[in-house]
C-alpha cells in the first residue's frame, strides 16, 4: 500500500488538487492501485488554525508518506506577519526537512496549445524542456540572512552558498536524466560575477567526466534568460541552482501556453517526491473556480512515474489530459478562438472521465 499526503494549501490550492484527487482516484479504481490517501494542513490555512506554517503533525504525515501532492501556499494575508511563520517558509522548510534536493520542471508545448503561448507558434513547436532546479540549497536557505539596521538606515541581506556535494549532487541527477533524453546539458550560472556559481560551473564541468556521452554547455543566467525566449528549442535539459531556477521556470512556463500548464516533482535521493504545479496561489483568481488545474494534474502524472513506478498510469493520465485539449477544451489561462473555455471543475471532470474511458 502506497501513502500520498494531500496538502492542498492557500488559494487556488484546494481547488486545484481537488481535481488532481478527482483523477487520482479515477486512476485508483482503473488501474487497481493500492493508494492510501490522507491530508494535511500546509501554508496560511495551517498558519489560521495552528499558527504554524509547517505544523509538526503536517510534517510528521509527510516523512511518513511516499509522496506528497501538494497545491499551492501563500497570499497577502499573510505577507505581513511575522517572518518564520509566513506560508512560503512553511514549503522551504518541508522541502528541507525531506530532502527535496531535486526539482523537475518539464516544460513541454502541446501542439493543441501552440496557439496559447504568447510566443510565435514557430519558435515553441515541439519545444520539450526539462528544467532541472537545485531546491534545498542556495539563496533561499544561505545563512545569514535579514534586514538588520546599520549606519542609521536598514540593510536587507542574504546570502548565497552551495557546498560542492550540493553541486555535485544535481548536476549528476541532470546527467542522468539527459542520458534518458538528448544527452545535452545547460547549466546556468552567473560565473563572471558570483564566486560561487564560478565554483559551480567547475564541480559541473568535474562531473560532466563521469558522462562522457554528455554533451554539455554553460550560459550566463542573463543570456539565458533571453535565450528561453528568442530560441527556446535549442535546450534540452537545463540545470541550475535555486533562485535562477525559479525564475528560469516560470518563463519557460509561458512557453507552454500558460503558467497553468508546468507541473513539477521535487525528490530526494530515494525518489520519494513532493509533486506540485509551478506556479502560485494565484490570489488574483482564488474562489472564482476558474483556476487551470492541469499542471497539478500532471504533477499527479509525474508522481505516478517517479515515486510510484507507475509509468504506464502516468503516461495515461498525460495521455487524458492531451485527449481533453484535443476535444477543444480551454481554461480561460489558455483560451483561444474556436476552443470552448470550462473552468476549474469542468477540466478536472473531462480529464477523469477521458482515463476513466482510455
Ligand atoms: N509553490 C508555491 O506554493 C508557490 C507559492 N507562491 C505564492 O503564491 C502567491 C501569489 O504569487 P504570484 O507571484 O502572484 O504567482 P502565481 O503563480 O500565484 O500567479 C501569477 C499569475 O499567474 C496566474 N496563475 C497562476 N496559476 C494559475 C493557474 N493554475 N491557472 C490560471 N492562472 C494561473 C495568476 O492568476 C497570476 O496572474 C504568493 O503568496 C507567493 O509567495 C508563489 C510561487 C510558488
Ligand atoms: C517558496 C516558493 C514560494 C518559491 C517558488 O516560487 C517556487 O518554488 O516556485
Ligand atoms: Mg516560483
Amino acid at each position: 500500500m502506497s501513502k500520498v499526503l494531500v496538502l492542498p494549501g492557500d488559494g487556488i490550492g484546494p481547488e486545484i488538487v481537488n481535481e488532481a484527487v478527482k483523477v487520482l482516484n479515477v486512476a485508483k479504481e482503473k488501474f487497481g492501485l493500492e493508494v492510501e490517501l490522507d491530508e494535511a494542513l500546509v501554508g496560511g490555512a495551517a498558519v489560521d488554525a495552528e499558527g504554524d506554517p509547517l505544523p509538526e503533525s503536517t510534517l510528521a504525515k509527510a516523512r511518513a508518506a511516499d509522496a506528497i501532492l501538494f497545491g499551492s501556499i501563500g497570499g497577502p494575508k499573510w505577507d505581513a506577519i511575522e517572518r518564520d511563520k509566513r506560508p512560503e517558509r512553511g514549503l522551504l522548510r518541508l522541502r528541507s526537512s525531506l530532502g527535496l534536493f531535486a526539482n523537475l520542471r518539464p516544460a513541454i508545448l502541446f501542439p493543441q496549445l501552440a496557439e496559447a503561448s504568447s510566443l510565435k507558434p514557430e519558435v515553441v513547436s515541439g519545444l520539450d524542456i526539462l528544467i532541472v532546479r537545485e531546491l534545498t540549497g542556495g539563496i533561499y536557505f544561505g545563512q545569514p540572512r535579514g534586514i538588520k539596521e546599520e549606519n542609521g538606515e536598514r540593510v536587507g541581506f542574504n546570502t548565497y552558498v552551495y557546498s560542492e556535494s550540493e553541486m555535485r549532487r544535481i548536476a549528476k541527477v541532470a546527467f542522468e536524466l539527459a542520458m534518458k533524453r538528448d544527452k545535452r546539458v545547460l547549466s546556468v550560472d552567473k560565473a563572471n560575477v558570483l564566486e560561487v556559481t564560478e565554483l559551480w560551473k567547475e564541480v559541473v564541468t568535474e562531473e560532466a567526466k563521469n558522462y562522457p556521452e554528455i554533451e554539455l554547455s554553460h550560459m550566463y543566467v542573463d543570456n539565458a534568460a533571453m535565450q528561453l525566449v528568442r530560441a527556446p528549442k535549442q535546450f534540452d535539459v537545463i540545470v541550475t541552482g535555486n533562485l535562477f531556477g525559479d525564475i528560469l521556470s516560470d518563463e519557460a512556463a509561458m512557453l507552454t501556453g500558460s503558467i497553468g500548464m508546468l507541473p513539477s516533482a521535487s525528490l530526494d535521493e530515494n525518489r520519494k517526491g513532493l509533486y506540485e504545479p509551478c506556479h502560485g496561489s494565484a490570489p488574483d483568481i482564488a474562489g472564482q473556480g476558474i483556476a487551470n488545474p492541469l499542471a497539478t494534474i500532471m504533477s499527479l502524472a509525474m508522481l505516478m512515474r517517479y515515486s510510484l513506478e507507475r509509468g504506464d498510469v502516468a503516461d495515461a493520465i498525460e495521455a487524458a489530459v492531451e485527449s481533453v485539449l484535443d476535444k477543444g477544451l480551454r481554461t480561460a489561462d489558455i483560451h483561444t478562438e474556436g476552443t470552448r473555455k470550462v473552468g476549474t471543475e469542468e477540466m478536472g471532470s473531462a480529464v477523469a472521465e477521458a482515463l476513466a474511458n482510455a
